[in-house]
């Protein structure tokens, strides 16, 4: 891969409670670009997104080694500020979880909780997210309404707006639209090709014909090991691994 990478992974092992998750991963996400993580369930997936906001902090047991760089820099370091690495690495997870506020104080917390109090600031920031969301048109003039009023798929990109309204360079997005119809689920597919413009997207995905639509790089996970990573093209088209190929061609999963 020779284009420049945002994070990257080097020898990464997990073990929740003793029991190991994640194998050996050492695998690089190219800024500006789509990586999905494809694989069975259970291998993982999941596993490696959490580690790169560092949100398997929360989970008691959990072991680490090998490390994680976020532009260089060593993502467990004794300095990293955890809470600076999730305003960098935002996470839009499976289903849509808006906060029960209207659709306004939604987007404003994340400013609101780094300090920014000037409402015209906080206008222009949720004006400005909910724009890149693709959602701005659909709920101009709803801005005071409960976001629990808005449709699973608006609720996705509004959680989408959320993340972006702290000015993230990576959004990890944990199958996204696995919990949506198919026309909510193209627009977020349409979106995540507009957001590569500005941000780097990793995301989880059990759907295939997704990955491939969307990503332009893709890992596959199996068994807690990353079997191989590349072009999403060549992944799909012309795996190394035959374990690969077997699973893109539906011989198991
Ligand atoms: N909090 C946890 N505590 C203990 N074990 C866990 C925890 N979370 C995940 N695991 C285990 O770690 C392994 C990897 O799980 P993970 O959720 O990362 O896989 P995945 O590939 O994302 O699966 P899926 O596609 O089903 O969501 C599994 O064996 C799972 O049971």
């Amino acid at each position: 891969m020779s284009e420049s990478a945002i994070i990257t992974t080097n020898n990464l092992n997990l073990w929740y409670n003793g029991k190991h998750a994640l194998e050996s991963v050492s695998m690089k996400m190219p800024k500006n670009r789509v990586t999905a993580l494809i694989g069975p369930s259970g291998c993982g997936k999941s596993t490696l997104l959490r580690c790169f906001n560092r949100l398997n902090d929360l989970i008691d047991h959990v072991k680490i080694t090998g490390e994680i760089t976020l532009d260089d820099e060593n993502i467990h370091a004794p300095s990293t500020d955890v809470v600076t690495l999730r305003k960098k690495v935002g996470m839009v997870f499976q289903k849509p979880n808006p906060f029960p506020k209207t659709i306004y104080d939604n987007i404003a917390y994340g400013p609101r909780v780094h300090g920014i109090r000037d409402k015209c600031e906080l206008d222009r920031i949720v004006e400005q997210s909910l724009r890149h969301a693709a959602l701005w048109d659909e709920v101009k003039d709803r801005l005071n309404d409960s976001a629990l009023g808005l449709s699973g798929g608006q609720q996705q990109r509004l959680c989408i707006a959320r993340t972006l309204a702290v000015e993230p360079e990576v959004i990890l997005m944990d199958e996204p639209c696995s919990a949506l119809d198919p026309i909510a689920t193209a627009k977020i597919e349409n979106l995540i090709e507009m957001l590569k413009a500005d941000y780097t997207v990793i995301i989880v995905t059990h759907n295939m014909q997704q990955a491939a639509r969307v990503s332009d790089y893709t890992g596959f996970m199996y068994l807690g090991k990353l079997i191989e990573c590349g072009k999403t093209k060549q992944i799909f088209e012309h795996p190394a691994e035959e374990l690969t190929e077997n699973y893109i061609t539906g011989r198991f999963g």
